[in-house]
């Protein structure tokens, strides 16, 4: 499976996000996406999940060299700041999630399992989500793409809320789910990158671009990349 950018533009009026870019990520692969603050990474993701439209281009899966289309359903989508019912319990949202989404999921095992999988115990998962950390949150949040089993999984700068333990957790989730998913990551820290990702693509001046994976873990990648977003280039 691939999700396939291609010449894509989005812009907010003379803000422009991506001009013309192509990409093609991978199944197998975690995507590290790196840029400055208010480059576009949320509006890319927002792109791919269909929360907003794009201007020109196309953007879609391919099977075995065979384009097919995609909905909201088929990507899972780790906000940076998580929206969940704040009214509910950790544990009824999960019971609740399950429900809606029965088509999707199969032999579910009851909430609290899911709850303790990512490490919210006992006595917070009958307590309510507005009472949650934004850790918790997005642990819920978590919860929903292991339900679901995305065909893309699009995580927003999500492991900075999460204390070392519970960042340690995601990471072995994420990397569990690398095989059967697309997994496109974005972080300004570049450590994490360096330590989750197989390839870190850069956007910057309204395009995507990959950096090369046996960089990643050279002495001079952080010089290297300062060095690239720090180069404006044209407009
Ligand atoms: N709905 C919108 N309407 C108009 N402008 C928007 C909208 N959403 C985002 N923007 C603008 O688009 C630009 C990119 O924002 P975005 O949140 O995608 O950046 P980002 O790379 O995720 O930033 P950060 O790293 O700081 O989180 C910003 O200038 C932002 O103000």
């Amino acid at each position: 499976m691939k999700l396939v950018l291609q010449e894509v533009s989005k812009a907010f009026g003379e803000k422009k996000i991506v001009k013309q870019t192509s990409f093609v990520f991978e199944q197998g692969k975690i995507y590290g996406l790196l840029g400055r603050n208010g480059v576009g990474k949320t509006t890319l993701f927002n792109c791919i999940a269909k929360d907003v439209w794009i201007d020109q281009g196309e953007i879609y899966l391919e099977e075995a060299g065979k384009k097919i289309s995609y909905d909201e359903q088929d990507i899972g989508y780790v906000h940076t700041m998580p929206h969940l019912p704040e009214f509910m319990t950790g544990y009824e949202f999960v019971r609740f999630f399950i429900d809606v989404n029965q088509a999707k999921v199969q032999n579910p095992l009851p909430p609290n399992a899911y709850l303790e999988q990512v490490g919210i115990k006992s006595a917070d998962q009958h307590k309510l989500i507005r009472d949650y950390s934004h850790g918790m949150k997005n642990k819920l949040q978590m919860i929903c793409v292991i339900l679901t089993e995305p065909k893309v999984l699009l995580l927003d700068e999500p492991l900075t809320s999460f204390d070392v333990v519970a960042s340690y957790e995601m990471k072995k989730l994420i990397l569990n789910l690398k095989m059967q998913t697309i997994i496109v990551f974005s972080t300004h820290i570049l450590q994490l990158a360096q330590d989750l990702c197989d390839e870190i693509v850069l956007l910057h001046n309204h395009g995507l671009q990959e950096i090369k994976d046996q960089d990643i873990h050279a002495e001079d990648f952080e010089n290297e990349i300062i060095q690239l977003l720090s180069d404006e280039g044209g407009e």
